[in-house]
């Protein structure tokens, strides 16, 4: 059976009442509008359900037509996603965030880009790796995750076996990770972690840190972080 998008939640009520989280400020009706046309169209939820959850999978070759796949984790105001997909219209990219301001943000400016290759899970990235196929993505991204400062907090990061060990089975071998924060600690807990999972990082020297990207556009965070005087680090990884 196919799950099929459809205009209205079978409540009846509009499906902004039951996306993400509402934080922040309320949503303008324009954004209103961008959730209830474009939200649904840009499901990558075209899931072939199966009792077998080993076998309910997204399709990607019917969702991208064969074209390489990345994830985006947490895409905030989603600037870096659409960067990323004016730049490669050879790739669609998947993005989550649960944030359904930000998701309202993406849409608007994916309408601006007129982009054609990003689907949206406006929710947590767990449910993606669901559904995903194994060795399935070819890159993924995790920009400025949330840092739980708080010691006790630290076991909520992205950074944590509960999201590698699955993000890590979804990537092809040769995949590219890349994370981007703000936070000496979570550098740490990163760069710990990850190669736990089959990941090696891709540092000549460990100052390599401190350089962008080549093809980097700072995000709502970042440019946070500069005012609040903090320093950004760049880490990129390969899986094995
Ligand atoms: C500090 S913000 C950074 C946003 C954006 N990447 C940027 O650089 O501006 C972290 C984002 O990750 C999202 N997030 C947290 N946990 C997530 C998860 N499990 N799956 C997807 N997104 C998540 C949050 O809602 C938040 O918008």
């Amino acid at each position: 059976m196919s799950d099929k998008p459809t205009d209205k939640h079978p409540s009846g009520a509009p499906w902004r009442n039951f996306y993400g989280r509402f934080k922040g400020k309320g949503l303008r009706s324009s954004q209103e509008a961008y959730l209830d046309e474009d939200l649904a169209k840009l499901s990558p939820g075209k899931v072939t359900w199966d009792e077998n959850p080993e076998r309910t999978r997204i399709d990607l070759e019917a969702l991208f037509g064969g074209k390489d796949v990345w994830l985006e984790i947490g895409f905030g105001g989603g600037e870096h996603m659409v960067h990323q997909a004016v730049q490669n219209p050879d790739v669609g990219i998947i993005g989550c965030e649960p944030y359904i301001n930000g998701v309202a943000m993406l849409l608007g400016k994916i309408r601006k880009a007129g982009a054609d290759n990003i689907r949206v899970h406006p929710g947590d990235a767990r449910d993606m790796f669901d559904v995903l196929p194994d060795q399935s993505l070819s890159r993924a991204f995790l920009l400025y995750p949330d840092p739980w400062p708080k010691k006790r907090h630290h076991r909520r990061r992205f950074v944590t076996p509960e999201h590698l060990e699955p993000l890590a089975r979804k990537l092809k071998p040769g995949a590219i990770f890349r994370v981007a924060t703000d936070i000496e600690d979570y550098v740490r807990q990163t760069l710990e972690q990850v190669p736990k999972h089959g990941f090696e990082w891709l540092a000549e020297k460990p100052e390599d840190w401190r350089e962008p990207w080549h093809d980097w556009i700072s995000t709502r965070y970042e440019q946070k972080a500069f005012r609040e005087g903090r320093t950004p680090h760049y880490l990129t990884f390969r899986k094995s």
